[in-house]
């Protein structure tokens, strides 16, 4: 049987003050993946998170990383993951090398098994191994977090929002060390608010919405799920009146001649939509189409669970 990197049953939260943060929530993520936790601000992702890390306590249910339960050997579960939290953590003074000797003393990492060369070359930091950690650009700074995450070797990698507030660029820069990790043989588990990120990054999702799983499944499967589609039909005359048509599920004159029709592709085809506008007299001048994506899957999810 292959073992979960981690695996969550029935694990509860509630915080003193009544809180239900995390309801009964359950999933594994198999090893060797880019998975993704999502789910609108306040969902309980930080809150699952700092339990796997030993900072919460949980109230119910079991967890266990890389086979370890965290509360029957809570070392070795704690040994097998790293986690990169929010915050920048680290003493301005100290040196990206010597940040990491510190953090790899902290894990009892004997001075034989250090990788600091190693880990700031790969996270493109060997230039700055010796410049004080103040002086790094902000991108620098969240892959020195990174790498002092990784300083015990963990299979489980943690990286809570790793792109907030990092521009585009960055951000790129940032998804190929989380990739070339994971080619590595890190199974990396991310929270982020960019749907776009977690597409183009996780095998895998969870979404997680006022404490309760509401899905999990490949990326694929559920980008697949969205079932709505849209059409952008530029006509060849300005429109006196909107089209209505019962396959049509959405129509609004987005211009003078421009029309943005939203319909169920698993109901009618874009074929059919396009005729009823030219029944209605309209010439097509022009026509663009636009998929659903991962946003749509989420939005409509989390609403119908808030319904
Ligand atoms: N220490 C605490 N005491 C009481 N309530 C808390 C505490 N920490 C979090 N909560 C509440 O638990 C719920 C889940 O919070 P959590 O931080 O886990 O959500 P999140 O999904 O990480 O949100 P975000 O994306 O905004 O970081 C929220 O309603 C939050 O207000």
């Amino acid at each position: 049987m292959t073992q979960s990197a981690i695996a969550i049953d029935s694990l509860s939260k509630t915080y003193a003050g009544g809180k239900l943060a995390l309801d009964q929530v359950s999933f594994d993520v198999p090893r060797g993946q880019i998975f993704g936790l999502l789910g609108p601000n306040g969902a309980g992702k930080s809150t699952l998170i700092n339990i796997l890390a030993g900072l919460v306590n949980k109230t119910g249910g079991s967890a266990s990383i890389w086979g370890f339960d965290i509360d029957a050997h809570p070392r070795n579960a704690k040994a097998a993951i790293g986690i990169v939290n929010q915050e920048i953590l680290f003493d301005p003074f100290f040196t990206p090398s010597e940040t990491l000797e510190i953090q790899a003393g902290l894990y009892g990492v004997p001075k034989r098994d250090r990788r600091t060369g190693e880990l700031l070359a790969a996270m493109g930091l060997a230039d700055k191994a010796n410049a004080y950690a103040r002086t790094l650009s902000g991108g620098m700074k969240r892959r020195l977090m990174v790498a002092k995450a990784m300083v015990h070797a963990p299979p489980v990698l943690v990286l809570d929002e790793p792109t907030a507030g990092v521009d585009i660029e960055l951000r790129q820069q940032l998804w190929n060390y989380v990739r070339a990790l994971n080619r590595a043989g890190t199974t990396v588990v991310l929270t982020t608010h960019y749907l776009e990120e977690a597409e183009e990054l996780c095998d895998r999702i969870a979404i997680i919405n006022h404490g309760r799983l509401i899905a999990n499944e490949p990326t694929r499967d559920l980008v697949g799920k969205a079932q709505e589609k849209q059409v952008v039909v530029t006509v060849d005359r300005d429109i006196a009146a909107t089209p209505d048509n019962v396959c049509f599920q959405k129509v609004e004159a987005s211009g003078a001649r421009t029309l943005a029709i939203t319909y169920a592709k698993d109901r009618v085809n874009a074929g059919e939509v396009l005729a009823a506008v030219q029944r209605d007299g309209y010439g097509i001048v022009d026509v663009t189409t636009r998929e659903a994506d991962l946003e749509d899957v989420f939005l409509s999810l989390t609403r119908a669970a808030n319904a």
